[in-house]
């Protein structure tokens, strides 16, 4: 079985600077240790309101990986022309809501052939493989193909919801198909949303799957699990501080 890539989504790293309106953490930074810790790629979400991801910290990013940048976002003309100018290496479309807490489903591929045809097209033109984020669906991935898409990132989040093991399974079930259809079909297959500790090792188990993006679970993991050095470092300050040193 070939190996399986994880691309790091960074955020929500952003979303806890724009928190407090400060420059820290950076999710400039952020993707440096991720790359250094093992991550393939770095993925951010450049939503429509600037909720996490800026514009600035794209054109950062776009200097300073070491590994690819995979862009997510909407298919607008603001987003296209900003992907044309940075020209990253990945740019992945997805579906965007301005209400919505977090990407709720796949994009609607089938139902706009001709505007997702011409998005590719531009895109490709640009130098950037484009990546369509759907639902483990046939007609979606054949619209996919239709539209000169070489790659398809998998929704999971439906799996990542299921309230019961029977409904996980079953989700499971059509996404391990769905990847094996879309790989037959000469797609590279990618899958994310929703993916923590306890539910990534079966979906990194189908063989077909090529990378995994991943974010909110690893920052989650990250704050609690870097939670007693930064207690312990602010500590050594502050008794430094006392001390006058
Ligand atoms: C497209 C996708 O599944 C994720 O990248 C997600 O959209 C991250 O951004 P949000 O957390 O703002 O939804
Ligand atoms: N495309 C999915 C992604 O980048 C990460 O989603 P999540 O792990 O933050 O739900």
């Amino acid at each position: 079985m070939g190996r399986i890539l994880l691309g790091v989504n960074i955020d929500h790293i952003a979303t806890l600077r724009n928190a407090r309106g400060t420059d820290f953490p950076d999710p400039v930074h952020a993707a440096a240790v991720a790359e250094l810790a093992g991550a393939e790629g770095i993925t951010v979400h450049l939503r429509e309101d600037r909720r996490h991801i800026k514009d600035r910290d794209i054109y950062l990013l776009a200097k300073t990986l070491q590994t690819r940048m995979n862009l997510e976002m909407a298919v607008t003309e603001e987003m296209l022309a900003i992907a044309c100018d940075i020209k990253p290496p990945h740019c992945c479309l997805v579906p965007e809501k301005r209400e919505e807490l977090t990407t709720e489903g796949g994009l609607d591929v089938a139902g706009q052939l001709d505007k997702m045809s011409a998005a590719v097209r531009r895109l490709n033109e640009a130098g950037i493989c484009v990546s369509l984020f759907i639902d483990a669906d046939k007609r979606q991935i054949d619209a996919a193909v239709a539209v000169g898409a070489p790659v398809i990132e998998i929704h999971t989040g439906h799996y990542a919801d299921a309230k019961t093991a029977t409904e996980a399974n079953n989700e499971l079930r059509r996404i391990s198909e769905m990847a094996a259809y879309a790989h037959s079909k000469g797609l590279v297959v990618n899958a994310g949303h929703g993916l923590h500790y306890h539910n990534v090792k079966p979906i990194a188990a189908i063989p077909e799957l090529y990378e995994l993006n991943i974010g909110h679970a690893i920052i989650a993991r990250a704050v609690i699990d870097g939670l007693a050095k930064a207690v312990a470092d602010m500590k050594q300050l502050m008794l430094e501080g006392r001390r006058g040193e």
